[in-house]
């Protein structure tokens, strides 16, 4: 896996114009079927949810403990740096008073002295009528705008339905979907919690939510990757 073959110029692009950025062909194939094999080695994680005791919708998802899995614990590192200063860029436009620092650790060092201290990412597994519900990652006060999934399922082989949905509700107009369907390997950033739109009247918050519809058949797993621990 190389995070060099990634193109930031593009998903800068991306990211301004639409909110999200499809990243494909960045995870090899074994370290996806490697992830999935891991699902059932109890020691990696720090808590289980069931999304269906909670109405978050229906399926299962395992929040990883420290230490990460490596290739994990590489991509959260990488693309922090690239993606914090389109964070910052996006905080100007906005008239945000708070820089993120450039270096990952140093943000996670930020959110310890907020108390939140435990690791967010995760891995998630939907069966046949499976589904979660639109929803943003937060955590806490602190956050980072953007997070990715990683698609670690082949669409129309593991799986038939059970897209990967974003919400955009502009303020004041009517909600639009953004519906994709990623391979299995690709990588899809998106605005954690809004992103930032150019009216008439200069930039304003767009705030954006997401979801997977229902699994009509198979098994889908993916994983989660977002940058801020929780409290
Ligand atoms: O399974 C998915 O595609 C979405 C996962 C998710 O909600 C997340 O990683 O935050
Ligand atoms: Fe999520």
């Amino acid at each position: 896996m190389n995070i060099n073959s990634i193109n930031w110029q593009n998903v800068k692009a991306d990211l301004d114009e639409q909110g999200y950025a499809v990243i494909p062909s960045l995870i090899p194939t074994e370290i996806c079927s490697q992830l999935i094999a891991s699902y059932t080695q109890a020691d990696l994680y720090r808590s289980t949810i069931v999304m269906k005791r909670y109405n978050f919708g229906k399926g299962e998802y395992k929040y990883f403990a420290y230490p990460l899995p490596e290739s994990i614990a590489y991509l959260r590192n990488e693309m922090y740096s690239p993606l914090s200063k389109i964070a910052n860029e996006w905080n100007q436009k906005l008239g945000i008073h708070f820089t993120y620092p450039e270096k990952h650790a140093d943000f996670i060092e930020a959110c310890h002295q907020q108390n939140q201290c435990r690791p967010t990412p995760l891995i998630l597994k939907y069966e046949k009528g499976d589904f979660n519900t639109l929803h943003q990652d937060l955590y806490g006060d602190l956050y980072f705008p953007f997070q990715a999934v990683l698609f670690l399922t082949q669409v129309n082989e593991d799986y038939t339905g059970g897209e990967f949905v974003l919400i955009e509700q502009k303020p004041r107009l009517q909600s639009q979907a953004i519906v994709l369907q990623p391979n299995r390997g690709d990588m899809v950033i998106f605005t954690t919690n809004f992103r930032v739109a150019k009216g008439t009247r200069g930039y304003f918050r767009s705030p954006m939510k997401h979801g997977v519809s229902k699994l009509h058949s198979g098994n889908r797993y993916t994983v989660g990757i977002i940058f801020h621990d929780a409290k």
